[in-house]
């Protein structure tokens, strides 16, 4: 009799696997990846390589709770390696590897029944290997969570060369930064003024609300009524600090999605939003609609548009960079990224530094930000200013309640995923604020 096919394991486990295979193993986003998972109702295609059977359809939920699974093993993925490694004579292929860590993440993360996380991971590999893992995993699960114990997580779960820079710019806080990417990030938002904020958030002092890590877009009110945007809460001190009033002109280059967009505007600027991706500025476009907020949207490379030798009361530069800072909310980003891709950023922020600057009217205000930790995109642009006939106008305590400790000596502001780890940190964020030379 010919040997029954093993069942087909669950679809968000599947998801998950589709998930890591993109991440770690062709360097694609996780986002992307999540994009190309396909909806209900159609027969999806998460397949192992090579496997015949058709998959079972992908609900949200199950496409949520794949999700889920991989932003843990990405996460935890160098402690969770660990304690794979002594069961393990030789490399496994990619796929059983992810398999393994699939299951580690079950039983030692997420809390999942031992039996179900063992044989779900089993059913994900193919037949040569079932035996393997399922060995493996038993032996993990027989350890327990306590074979996390005693592991140095923060640096297995770092890759070196971004501890170093960390160390580097951070000093002793690089371990309180790695130790808080290993945790979900809180949903923050944004209100529009007048909004009332969505039952069961924290306001922050700085103006955000917070609501707790997994809360879903969707379970909270006001979204469709256009009331608040999803904007982490450091991520909304650049706009702040450029403190726009009624009627000044705004530009805001590299907009999109467009949350600072959003503030200005609710703010009563007339704000011009330059972004280069034109799907980007869609998405642009369709927030603001959403939010029922006007700015002139511009499709245009910021380093070469000229706005038609216009100049603005103020400048907002949000510029593209590596997102070292935003680990939490994506934990692909450190297998994305490479040491290289940080000058290589830098120098297009430079570009795009000294292109801002160009706009700016005589007595107006710039605002540089970038969503990293790596100082060359940060710190280290203070030292074009002259060269860019500005100045730096410090950030003063009063404007960032709460956050006096991100304010460097040279009165820019640097977040960090461990400040306020007491409410649930925050993005990491270089943010500069400057004027014209006198
Ligand atoms: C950090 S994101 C901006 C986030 C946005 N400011 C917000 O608050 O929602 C950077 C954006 O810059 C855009 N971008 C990158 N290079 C650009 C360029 N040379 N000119 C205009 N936009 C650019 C990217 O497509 C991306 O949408």
């Amino acid at each position: 009799m010919a040997p029954s096919p093993s069942p087909a394991p669950s679809p968000a486990r599947r998801a998950a696997a589709a998930l890591l295979d993109a991440v770690l193993t062709r360097h694609r986003p996780l986002e992307e990846a999540l994009d190309a998972l396909p909806t209900d109702g159609r027969p999806h295609q998460v397949r192992q390589k090579g496997e015949k059977r058709p998959g079972a359809a992908l609900s949200p939920r199950d496409k949520a709770a794949g999700h889920r699974i991989a932003a843990a093993v990405l996460r935890r993925a160098g402690s969770l390696d660990a304690v794979l490694e002594p069961f393990l004579r030789r490399e496994p292929p990619p796929a059983v590897r992810n398999a393994l860590r699939i299951g580690a993440a079950e039983l030692l993360l997420l809390g999942t029944p031992p039996h179900a996380a063992v044989a779900s991971a089993v059913d994900l590999v193919p037949q040569p290997f079932a035996g393997l893992v399922n060995a493996v995993l038993r032996k993990v699960a027989a350890a327990g969570p306590a074979a996390l114990e005693g592991l140095e997580a923060e640096r297995l779960d770092t890759p070196p060369w971004l501890w170093t820079a960390w160390h580097a710019a951070h000093g002793a806080a690089v371990r309180a930064i790695a130790a808080a990417h290993g945790h979900e990030a809180p949903l923050d938002l944004s209100l529009k003024p007048g909004a009332t904020a969505p039952e069961g958030g924290e306001a922050l002092p700085t103006g955000s609300w917070r609501y707790r890590p997994g809360t879903r877009v969707t379970e909270l009110a006001g979204f469709a009524e256009g009331e608040w945007w999803v904007q982490d809460a450091a991520a909304a001190l650049p706009a702040r600090l450029l403190g726009v009033r009624k009627g000044e002109r705004v530009l805001d280059l590299c907009a999109a999605p467009g949350g600072k967009t959003a503030q200005l505007a609710a703010a009563g600027a007339a704000v011009v939003a330059v972004e280069r991706d034109p799907k980007r500025a869609a998405r642009l476009r369709e927030n603001l609609a959403r939010l029922k907020l006007q700015a002139e949207v511009v499709e245009a490379d910021a380093a070469a548009w000229d706005a038609g030798g216009a100049r603005f009361d103020a400048v907002l530069l949000d510029a593209p960079c590596t997102a070292t800072g935003t680990i939490r909310r994506h934990p692909d980003v450190p297998y994305l990224k490479r040491p290289k891709d940080v000058p290589a950023m830098a120098e297009l922020q430079r570009a795009l530094l000294a292109a801002a600057a160009k706009r700016l009217a005589p007595g107006g205000r710039l605002v540089f930000a970038t969503c990293s930790l790596q100082a060359e995109e940060g710190e280290a642009h203070l030292a074009a200013l002259p060269g860019l006939g500005l100045a730096s106008d410090p950030a003063r305590p009063e404007e960032v309640p709460g956050l006096a400790e991100a304010i460097t000596p040279a009165g820019a502001l640097r977040t960090r995923p461990d400040m306020w780890a007491e409410r649930g940190g925050m993005d990491g964020f270089f943010v500069l604020r400057a004027r014209p030379h006198a």
